[in-house]
């Protein structure tokens, strides 16, 4: 498999996201986010880390796009900070701006395709302290925030992210409390989920008439979920959990509701199911964006919330332990475009690997090893029909894990967090082979 085996308008690229790699948490009138103070809380991240300085990209985005040309790939999904961009729920910060307008003009003096994620959870703490993802009137902060993102980029972005993986904000955050504001309240959770689906309506509505020239989506977590043992009750508990963390979020969109089966499970449980704005909910999208990463296996257990656990699977895993499963990307890609019709990308694949730098080399074997597999299934899944737009790898370079802090690394360029030097990795000069068509894989 070589790159030319790809559609020849196929774009390869790599993703970050605004609070894991910017730094500069409180410079040029950023005001702070949920994950500043999340992070500043004790015993929420480990080592007690945080993203005040992070790959400090925000003085060093010039040597980074540098880094991405070298590389040579076509396209940069990248995130706005909300808090960065906005004072209040109205006023702009036009240094907030002036530093996004420098980053996409270097990018296309590179020949880099910007695509700009709106949210990837940085949510500015004067929302949160008005109610965030639970107080209705999200939806439109959020519209009114996309519109000036549109206003003063979209003459030169054209492709466009309304929200990255809004289960991870919704039931990471309001849920299992293990990502900011870290409550955890399945009410909630099912709130914010409806909410951020709305945040997600009105951005399309403003995007169709502020840049008619682009493509908007939107990015889901897109987990392979299959049964622990061959029996009707783990299949029955596939259904639901792929309904839960897949369906409830891909469904709405298109179908304009919610899964059924997860959703009589809830209502059982006495939770309210919204159905407010389903019309705005299910505005025309472009195309979906797909993070695939692993599978999860499930077992039936009737004495959990949801009649289901996760059982940890014998296949090799990521430093995540998650499991290398490239076939499951295949079976999402096929699952996702069968069911929805909808263009897809692969807006994120990547793992945390065991990286050890020796004389400013990392031999990360492994990650070429998985992103070869991954990039293998891709194809196979165009080839059966799927319309895959692209591939981001997650991530550009190491940076803050979120909860994990920086004990994780996902780049394919090494970070030194004290020198803020950047090496490229194995996998950096494999893809750049590969990319330049040197590699037949
Ligand atoms: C099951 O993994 C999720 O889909 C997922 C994995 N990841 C993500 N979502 C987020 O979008 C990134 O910000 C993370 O850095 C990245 C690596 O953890």
């Amino acid at each position: 498999m070589e790159r030319n085996d790809f559609p020849k308008d196929f774009i390869f690229g790599v993703a970050t996201a605004s609070y894991q790699i910017e730094g500069a948490y409180n410079e040029d009138g950023k005001v702070p986010s949920i994950w500043d103070v999340f992070s500043h809380t004790p015993g929420k991240i480990k080592n007690n880390e945080n993203g005040d300085v992070a790959c400090d990209h925000y003085h060093r985005y010039e040597e980074d796009i540098k880094i991405m040309k070298d590389i040579g790939v076509d396209a940069y999904r990248f995130s706005i900070s909300w808090p960065r961009v906005m004072k209040n729920t109205k006023e702009k910060n036009e240094k907030g701006i002036d530093f996004y307008n420098k980053l996409i003009d270097k990018l296309l003096e590179n020949n880099i395709i910007p695509f700009i994620t709106i949210y990837h959870w940085d949510l500015p703490l004067f929302l949160y302290e008005k109610g965030g993802w639970l107080n209705d009137d999200i939806a439109l902060y959020f519209q009114d925030y996309s519109s000036i993102l549109f206003q003063n980029f979209g003459d030169r972005v054209k492709h466009w992210i309304t929200l990255n993986e809004p289960w991870c904000s919704s039931f990471l955050g309001y849920f299992y409390g293990i990502h900011a504001p870290g409550h955890k309240n399945l009410q909630e959770a099912i709130k914010a989920a409806h909410n951020l689906l709305r945040a997600h309506g009105y951005s399309v509505e403003a995007f169709r008439d502020l840049v008619k020239d682009g493509k908007i989506g939107i990015t889901n977590v897109t987990t392979k979920v299959e049964p622990a043992d061959e029996t009707e009750e783990d299949f029955y508990v596939v259904l639901l959990v792929d309904e839960l963390t897949n369906g409830w979020f891909y469904d709405p969109i298109i179908f304009g509701r919610y899964p059924e089966n997860a959703r009589a499970i809830l209502q059982r449980n006495g939770i309210d199911i919204f159905e407010n704005d389903m019309d705005i909910i299910s505005k025309k999208i472009d195309f979906f964006g797909i993070n695939y990463y692993t599978r999860q296996l499930v077992k039936y257990a009737p004495e959990e919330p949801f009649m289901f656990k996760t059982i940890e699977g014998e296949l090799e895993k990521t430093e995540m332990g998650w499991e290398i499963y490239p076939e499951g990307l295949y079976d999402m890609l096929l699952k996702i475009y069968n069911r929805y019709k909808t263009p897809l990308y692969i807006t994120e694949n990547g793992m945390a690997g065991p990286d050890k730098i020796e004389n400013g080399k990392v031999h990360d074997t492994y990650r070429i090893n998985y992103l070869k597999s991954h990039f293998e299934n891709a194809l196979k899944a165009i080839k059966d029909g799927v319309d895959l737009k692209g591939y981001f790898i997650w991530t550009l370079m190491d940076n803050f894990e979120w909860a994990e802090g920086y004990s994780k690394r996902f780049g394919i360029v090494y970070t030194d967090y004290t020198t803020q030097k950047r090496y490229l990795k194995d996998s950096a000069i494999w893809l750049k082979k590969f990319l330049e068509g040197e590699i037949n894989l």
